[in-house]
Parts: C-alpha cells; structure tokens; sequence
C-alpha cells in the first residue's frame, strides 16, 4: 500500500506531517473548479473533494488523499483570487463580517470512499485602507481560497474563529485522522 497526496498545497502536506504521515507520492488533482450555476458553497466544497480524489491516479491497494477548502460568504463562493484587484475585493466584502470556510476531504482506496467535510466561522475586523494595501503588498493572498491565509500576516486581521484552526489551513486533522486510520493509514510515524 502507498499513501498519495492529491494536493498540491505544501499546506497541505505539512498538516499531516504534524501527524506523521508522510506521502510516498505527491499528484496535484487538474480538475474543472468552475462553480456550477446556483450551487451553495458546501455541496460544491463536498464535490470539489470527491472529484480531486477521482481524478488521481492509483493502484488498486493505494490510500488516496484530496481536500477542497472553499469560503463562503452568505451564499456566495469566494475562490481564489486572479489578482490583487479581486483580492481587494475579496477582503472588503469579508471586512467586520463573518465567513464560513469549509474544508471537504475525501480518502479513497480502490473503490472504498471515505469523506468529512468541516465548517468554521471566520470573523475579520473591520479593515482599513492601510490594512488592505499592506496585506496585499505582502503577496500572501495569491493561491488561497478567500484571498487570505490565517496562518500568515493575515493572522492581524482575524480576532475570532470557530471550529478548526487547520481546516482553515486546508486540512482539519482531526478528522482527516479519522479518515487515515478506517482507510488503514498509520498516524504519528508508527507501524
Ligand atoms: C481560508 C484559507 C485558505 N487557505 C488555502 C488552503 C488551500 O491551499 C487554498 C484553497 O484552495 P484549494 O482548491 O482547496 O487547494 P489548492 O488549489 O491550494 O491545492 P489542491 O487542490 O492541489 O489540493 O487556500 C489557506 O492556506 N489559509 C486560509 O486561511
């Protein structure tokens, strides 16, 4: 049996590094993450997850690994942003507001299908002008959902959360340990 990462977030790969689980390869999942028309944030997270982990390639007795982290604000999809511009805005329709971040992880092994998915509440205060331009001088939005990352200098701008520090990172480990260990994945490095 190989455990495969179908991520291509070292976010990703360092959460479960903090619980031992080394991958024996790496594949980033190309898939289509154009949200259907109409579809809420949480059956699009649950199916963006589902069709990663379908979409790596596997032998029959490998442990597959794929996440999606959406954030919602309401009932709209906030993806990544495809520059500063939207970023900005982004940040501004989030500011002295509350979000859900969702994270979906789906766990394969041959045909056997393993899924969670984990919603957190996210407050941001509310933003200045100085604090938008300066986060965004930072670069750090780029390539995450949202256009922010808690982990990073946007930590500044979150006073409040609920629910799972690493499923806002991109990988709720408590319940990707679950996963891990019904699909037969040892955690913490033992044998
Ligand atoms: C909200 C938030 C998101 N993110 C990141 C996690 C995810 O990497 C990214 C959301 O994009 P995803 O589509 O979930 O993942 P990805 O494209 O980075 O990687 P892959 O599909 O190959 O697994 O946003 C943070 O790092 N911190 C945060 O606070």
């Amino acid at each position: 049996m190989a455990f495969v990462l179908g991520s291509g977030s070292p976010r990703r790969k360092e959460l479960l590094g903090q619980i031992g689980v080394v991958p024996d390869h790496i594949r980033a999942p190309d898939i289509d993450e154009t949200p259907v028309a109409g579809e809420l944030p949480r059956p699009y997270c649950q199916r963006m997850a589902r069709e990663k982990v379908a979409a790596v390639q596997a032998d029959a007795d490998d442990v597959v690994l794929c996440a999606d982290t959406t954030v919602a604000l309401g009932r709209r999809i906030l993806g990544k942003p495809a520059d500063a511009a939207e970023a900005a805005a982004f940040l501004w329709a989030m500011s002295g507001r509350r979000h859900r971040v969702i994270t979906a992880v789906a766990v394969r092994r041959g045909e056997r299908l393993w899924e969670r998915d984990v919603v957190s509440i996210v407050r941001m205060k509310v933003l200045s002008n100085d604090e938008v331009n300066g986060y965004l001088a930072t670069g750090d939005w780029q390539g995450k959902a949202g256009g922010y990352g808690i982990q990073g200098p946007a930590g500044a701008l979150i006073p409040w959360i609920s629910g799972s520090f690493t499923g806002i990172v991109g990988l709720p480990l408590a319940e990707t340990a679950g996963l891990l260990t019904a699909a037969g994945v040892t955690l913490w490095g033992n044998t």
